[in-house]
């Protein structure tokens, strides 16, 4: 019987956290611990010191950002109590939001900065339902023991679909042809439209869509260079380039594949355009802060750049509707939307039904099994660490789970705690300065319960502690 069958529960712990040092300076303090299997339907009070089996009804998740109704199905499954928003939440709304919530699912828009975290008071797991993840502070979640999840490759298949619409729709100019005849002219051309076939893709950013990319460029005909920080087998007849300028000066199309770090911002600039071929086309589907706007702008002013598609900004409007997408958002945007064969799309590269759906079924899966059992496998901020589901046929057994710092002593501290109980099996694993330790134990009495979970929280090097049974 598998834990979720059991529909195993949770524990939970008021988290008091102490901002007032460095983000590492995270202090957790139990007001309740959890679990206990389905039947049992117990009430809990937050304002209780003393240990309280509840439900996996108890757990609270938030999700913005209209995450795919496969995704709400998996929770209430679970159920969890789900409350869902289409849009962002404005920053303050998302404070007073997040101060319950034990798990949180976000795109791309939703910032989850130290400042919003630290009001976060119970929250156990953080879902990104997309690929990037540089809108959360990873290491801050960390360091409060709040583990992060992606989806790291169910749209890449859209975004590298949307770049070879793009690359053909530029080379064609295809998007001013429709935006005149829906204004009613007829403009029939071939000057400076061209086939794709024969012409260089440099593509910026080897990764998963980077390379699918490749591949799909390649059944076109085109030849494919690519440049990445790290050396990366070439599909097909691909070839990798050394540095970002022989790209540049050798490509016909531009299209970048990064994600956003600091080394990513602004990539593309004046000499990075300056350095590309006369009439060469430019498309950023990875991260707004990646391409410095108001060059790319003065560049197709001066005939360099002869079109370009944009997915993504350094701002975004946090919900659809009119007048979102103007100068108040982007000082240069009236510039941009007045220049010929721009393509400007709304953050779309992973928006597909396939893709959405498999984000949600894949995110929120992760979600539920480290929620329910504790498995932090793909986190992207965290030790990954797993057990074989929690034996709940046999009597008197608890899941431990603890959090705490990298430092020396802490198995040693931890195993004398558990001591007088039977291991049956345990895990550990560290992540820079965070690791992660998971224990089954058994024959292990209710009462014994409160006392491993006040020994546990009297440890120095503690972070967060889950007890499951
Ligand atoms: N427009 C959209 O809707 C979407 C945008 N994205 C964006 O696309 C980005 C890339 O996605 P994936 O291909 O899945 O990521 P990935 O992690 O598989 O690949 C990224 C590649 O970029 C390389 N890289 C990192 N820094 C670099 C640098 N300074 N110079 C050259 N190469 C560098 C990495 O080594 C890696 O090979 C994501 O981080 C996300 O920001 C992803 C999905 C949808
Ligand atoms: O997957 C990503 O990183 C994306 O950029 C897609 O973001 P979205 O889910 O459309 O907000």
């Amino acid at each position: 019987m598998s834990a979720q069958d059991i529909n195993c529960l949770q524990n939970s712990f008021q988290k008091a956290i102490n901002m007032s040092g460095s983000p590492g300076i995270v202090s957790t303090s139990p007001t309740q611990s959890f679990m206990n299997t389905l039947p049992r339907r117990l009430s809990t009070s937050k304002q209780s010191k003393a240990l309280k089996p509840f439900s996996t009804g108890d757990i609270k998740i938030l999700l913005l950002e209209n995450v795919n109704t496969a995704a709400i199905q998996i929770f209430k499954e679970q159920g969890y109590q789900v409350d869902f928003y289409k849009s962002s939440l404005p920053e303050e709304d998302l404070i007073e939001k997040i101060k319950d919530v034990h798990a949180i699912g976000i795109r791309s828009k939703t910032k989850l900065t130290a400042n919003v975290l630290q009001h976060a008071r119970n929250l156990v797991v953080i879902g990104c339902f997309c690929i990037g993840t540089n809108q959360v502070d990873l290491d801050y979640a960390a360091n409060m023991g709040v583990a992060v999840f992606n989806s790291p490759f169910s749209n890449s298949r859209s975004v590298a679909e949307l770049v070879i619409a793009e690359i053909i729709s530029l080379a064609r100019q295809l998007g001013d042809r429709s935006i005149e005849l829906h204004t009613g002219t007829w403009n029939k051309v071939s000057a400076r439209c061209w086939e794709i076939r024969g012409k260089t893709l440099g593509i910026i950013g080897y990764g998963h869509i980077g390379s699918q990319l490749s591949v799909l460029a390649e059944a076109m005909g085109m030849h494919v260079i690519y440049y990445d920080i790290v050396t990366i087998m070439a599909l097909g007849t691909a070839k990798q380039v050394s540095t970002l300028d022989e790209l540049l000066n050798k490509s016909d199309f531009v299209s970048l594949h990064v994600p956003e770090t600091s080394e990513t911002k602004n990539m593309l600039s004046f000499p990075q355009f300056a350095a590309m071929k006369d009439g060469a086309y430019v498309i950023n589907a990875s991260r707004g802060t990646v391409v410095d706007i108001p060059a790319l702008v003065q560049a197709m002013q001066a005939g360099k750049i002869a079109g370009a598609a944009l997915d993504v900004y350094p701002n975004e409007p946090g919900k659809n509707g009119a007048n979102t997408y103007n100068d108040d958002l982007n000082s240069w945007t009236s510039q941009l939307v007045s220049l010929p064969n721009v393509i400007l799309t709304p953050h779309i590269g992973g928006s597909t039904e396939e893709a959405q759906s498999a984000i949600g079924i894949e995110v929120a899966h992760s979600l539920s099994k480290y929620i329910n059992e504790g498995n932090s496998v793909g986190s992207v901020n965290f030790p990954e660490v797993s057990l074989r589901s929690l034996d709940f046929d046999q009597e008197n057994t608890v899941r431990v789970l603890y959090i705490h710092r990298n430092v020396p002593g802490v198995l040693k501290t931890v195993n004398n705690i558990l001591s007088s109980h039977n291991i049956e099996k345990q895990f550990s694993d560290s992540n820079g300065d965070i690791a992660y330790l998971i224990a089954d134990i058994s024959q292990v009495n209710q009462s014994d319960i409160k006392n491993i979970y006040d020994e546990l929280n009297q440890t120095s090097a503690k972070i967060s502690i889950r007890l499951l049974y």
